[in-house]
């Protein structure tokens, strides 16, 4: 199927689908010491080699009591003769006959014939002992932390495809793996276009501006933890960009252009593209963001985003990370959306899915309530500077009055 024939701009769902048929993940796996591993993408599941904790262990600082049978209609013991005390680390040696307890500490192993912890604040040291209060109130098990209760041997633990977070890191530690089975970083090829492009820091002749899209792609997908290798800036013709392409296809598994998408005169990516590849979809039902267009040159990618700067932006958010997550061996999850209420009318015209940039709040009845950070172009950088969500508005909708329900989607680590 090439998207390119159909009339008309394809959906965007429509369009996140079919770009995901077309990824093949990468699959090379290397091993990454834990330590750096967070934010990595696993290459296999991970199955526990142990049980966690590895074995019954104190929950509080106190006692570990045999308290006797625990019967109903039976008095359980409420004085306890101290056998010794047991330090995290620590294995007690011997075995608690009833009447009989062990001075214990938080996450040290529970003696032998325990059958609960009691905190320390619920014991008393005599002479004769160690009184609890309230011994009727015993169960087993209490302030004990069973072995094996978090993970337990042989569990599958974590997935292929699952991007490590901290928890995760910690996950692997507490099993005892120093080093995870982990995808190679993915190595995208990003090129700006423009002969209109001065680089930040230099005089600003008459006509150009300064080139700022790289700045906004190019941490989006360092926090991906791509391999990103960056040209500025290539000029506006059919022979630079081109040669361009034609380098970045080398060892790129994607390249990833902002510019000359559109229909102007100036416009050569797509052409360039068709010559030394193929183009499979251009033009999305999306505002902004309509021009962008997708395609192969060999095996690598080709994602070519609108040179408008919210326009590359959204759609780098919006279209490239599905594909970039997926090629990255990750599984891809649809992005999470809350209804709000719009505190403002906000203009939108039917036939493109809008993704206009707002502020949310929750408000005090647990009601969250959404507002626009003011003029939405596409060359409206600071309309995503003041924002803290997408208003994500449906394609077929019309202008949103105030009080009516909108679906946001809360700017994650990617853009925040
Ligand atoms: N006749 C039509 N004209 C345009 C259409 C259309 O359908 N018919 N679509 C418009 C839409 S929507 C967009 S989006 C833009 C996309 O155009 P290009 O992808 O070809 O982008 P450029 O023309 O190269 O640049 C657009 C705009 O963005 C500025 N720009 C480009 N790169 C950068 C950068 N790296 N840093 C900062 N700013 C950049 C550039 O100077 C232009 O102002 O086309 C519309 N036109
Ligand atoms: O789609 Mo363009 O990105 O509206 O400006």
């Amino acid at each position: 199927m090439n998207l390119c024939d159909k009339p008309g701009l394809t959906p965007v769902n429509e369009a996140i689908e079919y770009l995901l048929s077309q990824v093949t993940p990468v699959t090379e796996g290397e091993l990454c010491p834990l330590e750096h591993a967070c934010g990595r993408v696993l290459a296999e599941d991970v199955i526990s080699p142990v049980n966690v904790p590895p074995a019954d262990n104190s929950a509080m600082d106190g006692y570990a009591v045999n308290p006797g049978k625990l019967e109903s209609g039976r008095t359980p013991i409420g004085l306890f003769r101290q056998r010794g005390i047991v330090l995290a680390g620590e294995v007690f040696e011997g075995v608690l006959s009833a009447g009989e307890c062990v001075r214990i500490m938080t996450g040290a192993v529970v003696p032998d014939g325990a059958k609960l912890v009691v905190m320390q604040e619920n014991t008393e040291v005599v002479d004769a002992g160690v009184r609890v209060d309230n011994p009727e109130s015993f169960r087993h098990g209490d302030n004990i932390r069973r072995a094996g209760e978090d993970i337990r041997h042989g569990d599958v633990v974590l997935k292929a495809g699952r991007r490590l977070t901290p928890a995760d890191c910690g996950l692997l530690a507490s099993i005892g793996i120093a080093d995870a089975s982990v995808v190679r970083p993915l190595r995208v090829s990003l090129l700006t276009t423009g002969d209109e492009l001065i680089a930040p820091g230099n005089n600003l002749p008459a006509g150009k501006i300064y080139e700022s899209n790289s700045f906004v792609l190019r941490p989006v997908l360092n926090r991906l933890g791509a391999e990103v290798s960056l040209v500025t800036a290539v000029s506006d013709t059919l022979e630079a960009i081109q040669e361009a392409l034609e380098t970045a296809a080398a060892d790129a598994d994607i390249i990833i252009t902002s510019g000359g998408v559109s229909v102007g005169e100036a416009d050569f990516t797509r052409t360039a593209v068709e010559a030394l590849g193929q183009l499979d979809l251009w033009k999305l039902a999306m505002k902004p963001g309509k021009p962008l267009a997708f395609g192969r040159i060999g095996k690598t990618l080709f994602l070519g985003l609108p040179g408008n700067p919210v326009s590359a932006l959204v759609t780098l958010h919006q279209v490239g990370l599905p594909v970039l997550r997926s090629l990255a061996g990750e599984i891809v999850r649809p992005p999470i959306r809350i209804p709000a209420i719009a505190s403002e009318r906000l203009k939108k015209r039917p036939g493109r899915a809008d993704y206009q940039r707002g502020v949310a709040e929750l408000h005090d009845a647990g009601q969250w309530q959404v507002r626009s950070t003011g003029q939405q172009g596409s060359g409206i950088l600071s309309s995503v500077s003041k924002a803290n969500c997408f208003i994500v508005l449906e394609q077929e909708r019309g202008h949103v009055e105030p009080g009516e329900t909108v679906m946001v989607e809360m700017f994650d680590q990617w853009l925040s």
